[in-house]
């Protein structure tokens, strides 16, 4: 039988797989999202992607600013300097990513001055803004950062695998987030979270596992504005 992991032994594993382990269901609610799998199985309502293209513009635009709190954060707190580079990479591919959903939305015909956030999107734009407040400790936020990104990254990876019958107009927006590059970004991401979380007070530890949780919440419900929970 196992016991409970001493806090030693789960830093050498790291706090993130532990993690992931213990909120399995959760974290594949997210990344296997029905939405997701009918992308990978090409029955995907075009309307349901339109929708999902246009709200997401709107998501990056927010995420953006939280993304340069946590660089301002790890400038501040962190005890890495090449953690900044990895944080100001992320931001740079953020630059691309605006310019991309400006010519994907034109593409498909989505008039982005038209699209009204939904209360999914509200929500979890307000929360992103509460994990800018200062008094976030650094630890904090990087652990959701990288829930963020990770999420998109095992989700679109999942519609390139051998097998998948993605419809080829959907492939580029797959590759986005689910190609290589962005993989090795998102284990980067995971490497400063697993590090910071391994030297981190309990009080702070157990923060960064709810905030982990309402990332992976906000994903799922996210996902359904497209398809399903209407
Ligand atoms: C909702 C959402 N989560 C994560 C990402 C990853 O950047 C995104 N673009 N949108």
């Amino acid at each position: 039988m196992e016991g409970k992991k001493t806090r030693e032994e789960v830093e050498k594993s790291g706090m993130i797989d532990t993690w992931m382990r213990k909120h399995r269901l959760i974290y594949t609610g997210a990344t296997k999202h029905p939405f997701i799998l009918s992308i990978r199985d090409g029955t995907v309502d075009l309307e349901a992607f339109k929708t999902w293209l246009g709200q997401d513009y709107i998501f990056v635009r927010a995420f953006a600013p939280f993304v340069a709190s946590v660089l301002i954060k790890a400038w501040k707190e962190s005890d890495d300097s090449s953690d900044m580079e990895v944080i100001l990479s992320g931001m740079a591919s953020l630059n691309d990513e605006i310019a991309w959903f400006k010519s994907e939305t034109a593409k498909w015909g989505v008039q982005l001055s038209e699209v009204v956030p939904q209360k999914a999107n509200q929500d979890y734009c307000r929360f992103l803004e509460s994990l800018m407040s200062p008094d976030v400790e650094y630890t904090v936020a990087i652990t959701a950062f990288w829930a963020i990104e990770a999420v998109y990254q095992a989700s679109f990876a999942l519609c390139l695998e051998d097998g998948s019958k993605t419809p080829a107009e959907l492939r580029e927006t797959c590759q986005r987030w689910g190609n290589d590059g962005f993989g090795q970004y998102c284990n980067s991401l995971q490497k400063i979270a697993n590090r910071r979380l391994g030297k981190t007070p309990d009080d702070v530890l157990t923060k960064a596992e709810v905030t982990l949780l309402r990332v992976l919440e906000h994903e799922v419900e996210f996902w359904n504005m497209s398809h399903g929970a209407a």
